[in-house]
Formats: C-alpha cells, structure tokens, sequence
C-alpha cells in the first residue's frame, strides 16, 4: 500500500492518536482555575506588547473545555492591535484569520468554532491552542492540521502556543509537516523555543 504524502505514516498517526486520548482525559478531569486563565492571558498580552504597533494578532475563539481567550480580545483592540480570529475550512484547508472589533457579528462554524464576520488579514502573531507541548516548540492538536498547514503558508508570522504548564510532555512527536511553535506562554512562564535547544525551566 502507498502511503499519501500529505499525511502522517501510521506509527507517527498512531503515537499522535495516542497522546491525544490521554491528553484529553486529562484536560477533562481537570479545568482551569480562574487565577491561572488570568495569568496565561497577562503572559499573552505581554507577548502582544512586544509588537509594533496596530500589528495583527490571531487569537482563538474557545471550544468547550478550552482556555478562554475572549477578555482579551477588547483590551488588544483597546491598545490598538488588529484582533483577528481563525475561519474553519474543509479539511486539507488552511484556516483563515478575520478581523474581530466590539459588536462585529459572530458565525458559527466547523466543529463548534465561530468566526468573526469581517474582512480577512494576515497575521504578524499567532496564538495557537494545543492540547499537548514540549519545550522544543513541538505541539499537539486536535488532529485536522489546520494550523501547520496555515503556519506553512505564513513564514513571517510569529507562531506561539499557549497552555496550561500541566500540559507540558517530554517530548511530542512530530512529522515533517508538524511547524514548530517560536515560543509557548503558559500560565507559569514564557518558553522560548529555539530548533533542536530544549529551554530549562524559569527560575522564580
Ligand atoms: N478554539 C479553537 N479554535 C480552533 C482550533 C482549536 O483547536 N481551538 N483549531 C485547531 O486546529 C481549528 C479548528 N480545528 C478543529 C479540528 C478538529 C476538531 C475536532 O475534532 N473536535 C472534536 C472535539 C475535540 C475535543 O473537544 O476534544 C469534535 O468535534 O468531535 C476541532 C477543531 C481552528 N479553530
Ligand atoms: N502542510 C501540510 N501538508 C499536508 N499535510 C499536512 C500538513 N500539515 C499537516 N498535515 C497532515 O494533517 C494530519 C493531521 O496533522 P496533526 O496530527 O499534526 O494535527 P494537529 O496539529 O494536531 O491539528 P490542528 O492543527 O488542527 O489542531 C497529519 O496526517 C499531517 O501529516
């Protein structure tokens, strides 16, 4: 049997398939607690303020049982940042950012997301979600790609995950098209990640 490019080899799927089950059991067993969605989002809007500014940010609008992102959507826009959000495609399709501001219309979505109505721009940072990270800027997700295939076409945007510290692994396994993130904000410390240097933990 060939195997088509475009996707994982079954053991690369499989060990990623397994990760994902216990990753969500884990994320289902415990939420987060309100100081620490406070935090993460105080280390995200720190990552923000490094930009020029009026750049555009991607954030995330929240799928049951994720962090949520939306207190920070009008305080960027209050600081004059471009806030933007991520149109589902089909599968195989990159995602789409579009411009969120107070009051625009928001569309349901593939899988439970939803997406600003506004014009499409090109993101100079990207926030992504992830169900698993290490320190190398390796990621996991819920499995459609869409944000490697997206990050592939957008060598000039910033790629960052965010997360909960207990969503840390040793190591996540990665495929030729898994895009490794710049850096992750969780709610304890700013990881940069740099190819193939794994970052020790911060000092308090
Ligand atoms: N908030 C949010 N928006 C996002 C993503 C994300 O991870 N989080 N995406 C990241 O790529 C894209 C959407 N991709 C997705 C791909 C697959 C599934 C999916 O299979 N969902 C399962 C339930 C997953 C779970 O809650 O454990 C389902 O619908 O059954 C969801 C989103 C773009 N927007
Ligand atoms: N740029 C790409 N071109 C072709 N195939 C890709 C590309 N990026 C990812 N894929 C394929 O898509 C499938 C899903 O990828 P993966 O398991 O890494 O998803 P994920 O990053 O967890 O999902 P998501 O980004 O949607 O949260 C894999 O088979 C992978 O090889």
């Amino acid at each position: 049997m060939t195997i088509p490019h475009d996707t994982d080899p079954p053991a690369l799927a499989g060990a990623k398939a397994r990760l994902r089950q216990h990753c969500r059991a884990m994320r289902e067993g415990a939420s987060p607690t309100m100081a620490q969605e406070q935090a993460l989002r105080a280390g995200i809007a720190a990552r923000v303020d490094t930009l020029s500014p009026g750049s555009a940010v991607a954030l995330v609008w929240p799928l049951p049982g994720e962090l949520d992102l939306r207190p920070l959507f009008g305080v960027l826009h209050g600081r004059g940042y471009r806030v933007l959000l991520p149109f589902t495609p089909p599968r195989g399709q990159p995602l789409s950012f579009h411009h969120w501001h107070p009051g625009v219309t928001m569309c349901n979505g593939r899988f439970a997301t939803r997406h600003p109505d506004g014009h499409a721009y090109v993101p100079d940072m990207v926030f992504v979600p992830l169900l698993a990270f290490d320190r190398r800027g390796g990621r996991l997700g819920y499995g459609g790609g869409y944000y490697d295939r997206t990050l592939a076409r957008l060598p000039h945007a910033v790629a960052i995950g965010y997360g909960l510290a207990a969503q840390e692994v040793a190591q996540i396994p990665m495929g030729v098209h898994d895009v490794p993130l710049s850096g992750i904000v969780t709610d304890r410390e700013w990881i940069r990640c740099i190819a193939g240097h794994v970052d020790g933990p911060a000092r308090d």
